[in-house]
């Protein structure tokens, strides 16, 4: 248990989409850097909805190392893996699909337990277990990365405002069979993981976000799921958002005009 108070999240705002985009593909080459020099692999969480396509700037960057990276999701819709409400199919279309990943640095969810979601759950946390203990995991695994995304009503992974998962301490992979958005059921990263990671990056993009961001950051009294994302010392919360989103935050964001 760190004695640290967590680190205010540190907010970078773009003038584009395009500039946030190359901004991030170096943020994550950099975070990639670090671990392979440190341990020889790179732990990355990934989310479905808008955040695939803001990773476009990794495609044809050769400072990736595909086959020292190992892809796991901080949420999952439980349908099969080719289904258009897939995170995974999403990730391949828009990111995997472009890039020479080998297949086995995927890591899924298990399409053959689709019918038994306590089972798919459990075998998605056992897989966490394998590729993390003994390695860089005390109590919980410790990502190198984890990209998130905030939904209108505040959730970010598959965490709900107001659900009993947001109060989940000991898993590390939790299913909900009643998400408020469609489909209903997934699994999801706990917050024990979410904040035990070493960079947690929420990406946000367009007017869209701009309600929402403001009360995220400015209200976190609120406790919104997305709020609740504070990784412990020394992990580090960024916000990569662009002008749009911006428009009506209240903290002070810094200001990438490349
Ligand atoms: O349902 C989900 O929503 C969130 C937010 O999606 P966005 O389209 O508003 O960015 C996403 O991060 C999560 O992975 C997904 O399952």
């Amino acid at each position: 248990m760190s004695h640290h108070p967590p680190n205010p999240p540190v907010i970078h705002s773009f003038a584009s989409p395009e500039v946030l985009t190359s901004s991030l593909a170096s943020f994550v080459v950099k975070a990639q850097k670090e671990a392979i020099d440190k341990k020889g692999r790179f732990t990355i969480a990934l989310s479905g909805g808008s955040l695939p396509k803001q990773l476009s700037g990794l495609i044809g960057n050769h400072a990736v190392k595909w086959d020292m990276w190992q892809v796991f999701y901080a949420d999952e819709r439980v349908v099969p893996l080719d289904h258009p409400d897939s995170n995974h199919n999403l990730c391949t279309a828009e990111l995997f699909s472009k890039v020479p990943i080998p297949t086995a640095n995927i890591r899924t969810i298990d399409p053959t337990l689709l019918s038994d979601i306590e089972e798919l759950s459990d075998a998605y946390e056992q897989e966490l277990i394998r590729e993390f203990a003994q390695k860089d995991a005390a109590r919980f695994p410790v990502f190198d990365l984890i990209l998130l995304g905030v939904g209108p009503d505040g959730h970010t992974a598959s965490l709900f405002p107001g659900h009993e998962l947001l109060a989940e301490e000991d898993r590390w992979v939790a299913y909900i069979e009643d998400s408020p958005k469609p489909p209903p059921k997934r699994i999801t990263l706990t917050y024990p993981v979410i904040n035990h990671a070493l960079k947690v990056v929420f990406v946000a993009v367009g007017e869209g976000k701009a309600e929402i961001l403001s009360e995220v950051l400015d209200s976190p009294e609120k406790g919104l799921p997305a709020s609740r994302v504070k990784p412990v010392h020394p992990g580090q919360l960024f916000w990569f958002v662009d002008e749009k989103a911006a428009a009506k935050l209240r903290v002070p964001s810094q200001d990438f005009r490349l």
